[in-house]
């Protein structure tokens, strides 16, 4: 397995790119360690499969490298760049048994047979799948297939990097936790290099130690599924991530003091730069309901199993915030508390307070 580095990395369709519109990746430098569980997550033409191809080698960047254990492949085609794949529908050989199948692999790479036997076991154990092993690959269900898919990206222990391209695709949702959570322990067990492709914000928190939140060809965060939910670097990551999203609330500030349709709020630092559209971000986790703090009124009350998300007006800005417990009727007027160290101020997008220490 190989740490993997993107250095400077640009990438345009175009023949001649001229300003940042034109590129599909705008700049872009990562450092993926050996051994970790990357997620790429992001929506719908944010970039995840021009990044995904330029690491697999199907396309060369317009700018920048790709280095592998800092050996440069930028030029190297795929064939040449030893990774293992595992795509949104299954690639297996519907002639050929299960057990042909996870081989297959490795009898391309001309492994002895005693050691093809001992690694088809252990990776028909690890997703259990053994006693499907004789079972010719036409007969079996989808879902199974793509469980067979995974094996043979997981089968060689020494490819530099598993692609996982949003491979839950084809799953039934009711199993597709089921896969989430084998494919974490899978990563525990297995200890390779793995980058998982998904705009499924589940999926992504679930597999990943780290996360790299992509948005218009540009990575806009990197850190745990805990540092995207605690301390959003930028409003998308906000919105993108927890259900529901971060409130994002638009805020005048004057002197230093930030104020939500003129109720001064309490920011978890001091406030840094200026200029600029401000907004206040506030997950709905630290929204309170109490006897005193900005007036507001219910507007819509949904149960959503666990606890209720209320959405209450604050003048004409809709607030939402989750509540335990008994929760107040459409309609009333409630006083709303945001929970100070929860608080931020984000300018033009980007965080723009400083954490208290
Ligand atoms: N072959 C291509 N030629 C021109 N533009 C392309 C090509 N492939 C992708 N693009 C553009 O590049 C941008 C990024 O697309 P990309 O497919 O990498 O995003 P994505 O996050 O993988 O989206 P999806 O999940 O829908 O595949 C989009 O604006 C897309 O229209």
């Amino acid at each position: 397995m190989a740490k993997i580095t993107l250095s400077n990395l640009r990438h345009s369709y175009m023949p001649n790119p001229k300003g940042p519109e034109d590129y599909a990746l705008k700049e872009i430098d990562l450092d993926w360690t050996d051994g970790g569980a990357y997620a790429l997550l992001g929506p719908s033409g944010c970039g995840k499969s021009t990044l995904l191809n330029i690491i697999s080698g199907l396309l060369t960047p317009s700018e920048g490298r790709i280095l592998f254990d800092d050996r440069d492949v930028t030029d190297l085609p795929p064939d040449k760049r030893n990774i293992a794949q595992v795509f949104q529908f299954p690639v297996i050989y519907d002639t050929m048994t299960v057990r042909e199948n996870l081989a297959f692999p490795l009898r391309n790479r001309g492994l002895d047979e005693a050691k093809i036997t001992e690694r088809v076991a252990e990776i028909a154990s690890m997703l259990e799948v053994e006693e499907m092993l004789d079972t010719r690959a036409a007969h079996l269900s989808s879902d199974n297939k793509q469980k067979i898919s995974m094996g043979r990206g997981l089968v060689r222990d020494e490819v530099n990097v598993v692609m996982f391209d949003e491979p839950l695709t084809v799953i039934d949702p009711h199993l597709k936790w089921k896969l989430r959570s084998k494919l974490k322990e899978l990563h525990q067990r297995v200890r390779a290099t793995m980058i998982y492709v998904t705009h499924d914000q589940t999926e992504a928190l679930t597999f990943a130690d780290q996360v790299v939140v992509m948005q218009d060809g540009e990575v806009v965060q990197i850190g745990s599924p805990v540092d995207l939910f605690e301390r959003p670097q930028h409003t998308f990551v906000g919105h993108f991530i927890g259900s529901p999203g971060m409130n994002v609330l638009p805020v005048s500030e004057n002197a230093g003091v930030v104020t939500l349709e003129g109720h001064p709020v309490t920011l978890e630092g001091a406030i840094s730069g200026q200029g600029g559209k401000i907004e206040l971000g506030i997950r709905p986790e630290f929204v309170s309901l109490g006897d005193s703090g900005i007036a507001a009124r219910i507007r819509k009350v949904s149960d959503v199993g666990r606890h209720s998300v209320v959405e209450a007006m604050v003048g004409d800005i809709p607030v939402k915030a989750v509540v335990e417990g008994a929760v107040p009727e459409q309609g009333e007027a409630v006083h709303l508390v945001l929970r100070p160290d929860q608080t931020r101020l984000y300018r033009d997008g980007w965080i723009a307070t400083e954490a208290r220490t």
